[in-house]
C-alpha cells in the first residue's frame, strides 16, 4: 500500500466534487480526486444534461404540430427514437471533456478511477493507496431509490440510470412517482410518442406551490399525460412488455415500460464512515452550517447531505462554501433562503424562497402576496405562451419567496434568487427599466402591483396630488 499526502481529498467527482476540485487546485492547493464511476456524477451522465436533452428533442416535437393559431399548418413529427437518444449521446459526449480525468489533471489535480473509503479520521484508501489529507470533502451523492414494493424485484424496470438508454419508444411507459423526474419525463416520452402513465402517491409537484404545480399538471394532462394523484403504488406484477402497477386504493394501471422515480438514496454504503467518526441521519451525512460532519476535517456537500436540497447548483453552491473554509480558513455557512429550483416541464416551473403556504404559516397576516400573469405580457401574447404567473411573496416591503409558472421561469427566477439574497425591497425591483417587449417584464410588473394599491386607491395621495397641481406653475 503506497502512502500519499494531499491538503484536500475529494470523495466523488460530480457537480459538487468536481467544483471544489477544480477551485482548490487552482488556487494552489495539492488535491486529490476520487471517482469510482463516471466523471461528471449523476448530472451529466443520468441526470440533468440528458433530461434536458430529451426534454429538447420533445419540444421540437411538440412545436410541429403547434401553429394553427399562428397561421402555420401543423405536421405530424417523425419521431426515430433510436437518433433522438443518439442526440441525447452526443449532448453528454460534448459536454464531458469538461469533466474529464485529462482537463483535472490538466489543472493539477491528482484524480483516481477508485471507489475511497476511510480507513481513519483524515485517511482514505483507494486503489491501493492510503491518502492522509489535511481536510476531506465527502461529496458521493445519490441513486435512484427503490423501495420495497411487493413484486418491484421481479419485474424489468428503468430508472434515470438506464432510461436514457434504452432505444426502442415505449408503447406505454408507467412512470412511480410525480415529483420532478416523474413529470419531466413524462412529458418527454408523451411528446416523443409513447402513452404515458404517472403514477403519484399524494400530489404531484407536492413540494411547489399548488396553484402553480395545478397548471404544470393541467397542461400535461391537455398533451395525454395520465396522472393519477392519491394512487401511492403497492403491487407491481407482470413482465417485460406487460406490466402492472397497483395502488393502495385498489387503482390498477397497465403499460410496457415501468420507470421508477420515487426519490434518492445518498451514497454512503462504500465509505466506511464510521472509521472517520461521521455520524449520519435519515440516511445521509449530517453536516452544521458550515457544512462540518461530526468529524470537523471533514465536509460533505450536494446530494449526500442529510435533508438537503438536491440539485446541481446547490451542489455547485456548497463546494463554494467548503473552498473559502478549506483553502483560507475563513468560516462560512451555507443558507437555503436564497436557492431556486426549476422543474424543466412546459410550463416550467420556479421558486425561490418561501411558497405562498410557507410564506402565510410563517408570516400570517404581515404576508403580502404579489402577483402578475402572463397574460398580461405583452411578449407572451405574441408568442401566444399565455400560461402562468409570476406570484411574488412580500413582508414588510420586502420578497421572501417567489413562484414563476409559465415559458422560460427557469430562466427567469434567477432574478428573484438575486432579490432575496441581497434582500433587496420591492421598490428596487420596481424601480427597474426592462426592455420592452420581454418576459422578464412581469418582474417589474408584479412588483409595480406592491405600489398600486399605496398610490392609486390612496385618498391621501390624491389629497396631495390635486394640491401640489393647483399651486405647480
Ligand atoms: C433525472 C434527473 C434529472 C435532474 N435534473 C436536474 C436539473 O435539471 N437541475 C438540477 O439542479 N439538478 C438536477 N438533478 C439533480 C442533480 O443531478 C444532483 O443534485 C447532482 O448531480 C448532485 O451532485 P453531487 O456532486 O452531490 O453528486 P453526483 O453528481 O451524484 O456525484 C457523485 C459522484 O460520486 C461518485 N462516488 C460515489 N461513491 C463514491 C466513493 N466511495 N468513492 C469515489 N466516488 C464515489 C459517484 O460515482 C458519482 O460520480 C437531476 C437528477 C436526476 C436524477
Ligand atoms: N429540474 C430539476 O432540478 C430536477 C429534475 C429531476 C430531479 N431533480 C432532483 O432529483 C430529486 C429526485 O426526484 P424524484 O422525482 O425522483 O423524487 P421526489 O422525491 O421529488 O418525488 C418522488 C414522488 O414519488 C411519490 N411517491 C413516493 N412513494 C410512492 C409510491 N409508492 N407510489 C406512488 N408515488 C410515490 C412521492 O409522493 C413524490 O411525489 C428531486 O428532489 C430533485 O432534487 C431535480
Amino acid at each position: 500500500m503506497e502512502n500519499v499526502k494531499c491538503d484536500l481529498l475529494v470523495i466523488g467527482a460530480g457537480s459538487g466534487g468536481l467544483s471544489v476540485a477544480s477551485g482548490a487546485a487552482q488556487m494552489g492547493a495539492d488535491v486529490i480526486l476520487l471517482e469510482g464511476a463516471e466523471m461528471g456524477g449523476d448530472c451529466l451522465n443520468s441526470g440533468c444534461v440528458p433530461s434536458k436533452a430529451l426534454l429538447a428533442a420533445a419540444a421540437r416535437a411538440a412545436s410541429r404540430a403547434k401553429g394553427t393559431d399562428m397561421g402555420i399548418a401543423p405536421a405530424t413529427a417523425e419521431v426515430d427514437f433510436a437518433a433522438v437518444k443518439d442526440h441525447v449521446a452526443d449532448v453528454i459526449a460534448q459536454i464531458a471533456p469538461h469533466d474529464s480525468v485529462e482537463r483535472f489533471e490538466g489543472l493539477g489535480v491528482k484524480v483516481i478511477t477508485e471507489y475511497g473509503r476511510f480507513t481513519g479520521p483524515r485517511t482514505v484508501e483507494a486503489g491501493g493507496q492510503s491518502i492522509t489529507a489535511r481536510r476531506v470533502v465527502v461529496a458521493t451523492g445519490s441513486r435512484p431509490l427503490v423501495p420495497p414494493i411487493d413484486g418491484l424485484d421481479r419485474v424489468p424496470f428503468e430508472t434515470n440510470e438506464t432510461i436514457f438508454d434504452l432505444r426502442e419508444r415505449p408503447k406505454h411507459l408507467l412512470i412511480l412517482g410525480g415529483g420532478p423526474i416523474g413529470m419531466e419525463m413524462a412529458q418527454a416520452h408523451r411528446r416523443l410518442g409513447c402513452e404515458v402513465t404517472v403514477i403519484e402517491g399524494q400530489k404531484a409537484l407536492g413540494r411547489d406551490d399548488g396553484e402553480a404545480a395545478a397548471l404544470v399538471i393541467e397542461a400535461l394532462r391537455g398533451e395525454g399525460v395520465t396522472i393519477a394523484e392519491g394512487a401511492m403504488a403497492e403491487a407491481v406484477s407482470g413482465k417485460a412488455g406487460a406490466i402492472e402497477v397497483t395502488s393502495k386504493d385498489g387503482r390498477r394501471f397497465a403499460g410496457t415500460h415501468l420507470l421508477v422515480a420515487l426519490g434518492r438514496v445518498p451514497n454512503l454504503d462504500r465509505l466506511d464512515l464510521d472509521k472517520a467518526g461521521i455520524e449520519t441521519a435519515r440516511g445521509g451525512i449530517t453536516v452544521d452550517a458550515r457544512l462540518r460532519t461530526s468529524n470537523k476535517k471533514v465536509y460533505a456537500i450536494g446530494d449526500i447531505v442529510a435533508g438537503g436540497m438536491q440539485f446541481t447548483h446547490v451542489a455547485g453552491y456548497h463546494a463554494g462554501i467548503v473552498i473559502r473554509q478549506a483553502m483560507f480558513g475563513l468560516p462560512a455557512k451555507a443558507s437555503t433562503a436564497h436557492i431556486p429550483w426549476a422543474t424543466y416541464t412546459d410550463p416550467e416551473l420556479a421558486q425561490v424562497g418561501l411558497t405562498e403556504a410557507q410564506a402565510r404559516e410563517e408570516h400570517g397576516d404581515k404576508l403580502e402576496v404579489l402577483r402578475a400573469d402572463f397574460a398580461g405580457n405583452d411578449r407572451a401574447v405574441a408568442e401566444r405562451a399565455t400560461a402562468g404567473f409570476a406570484k411574488v411573496m412580500v413582508v414588510k416591503g420586502r420578497p421572501v419567496g417567489a413562484t414563476i409558472v409559465g415559458q422560460g421561469a427557469g430562466e427567469q427566477i434567477g432574478f428573484w434568487a438575486l432579490a432575496l439574497s441581497q434582500n433587496m425591497k420591492i421598490s428596487a425591483v420596481a424601480g427597474m427599466v426592462m426592455p420592452y417587449p420581454t418576459r422578464a417584464e412581469v418582474h417589474k410588473r408584479v412588483a409595480g402591483t406592491y405600489f398600486t394599491p399605496r398610490l392609486f386607491d390612496n385618498k391621501a395621495v390624491t389629497w396631495a396630488v390635486r394640491t401640489i397641481q393647483r399651486w405647480l406653475p
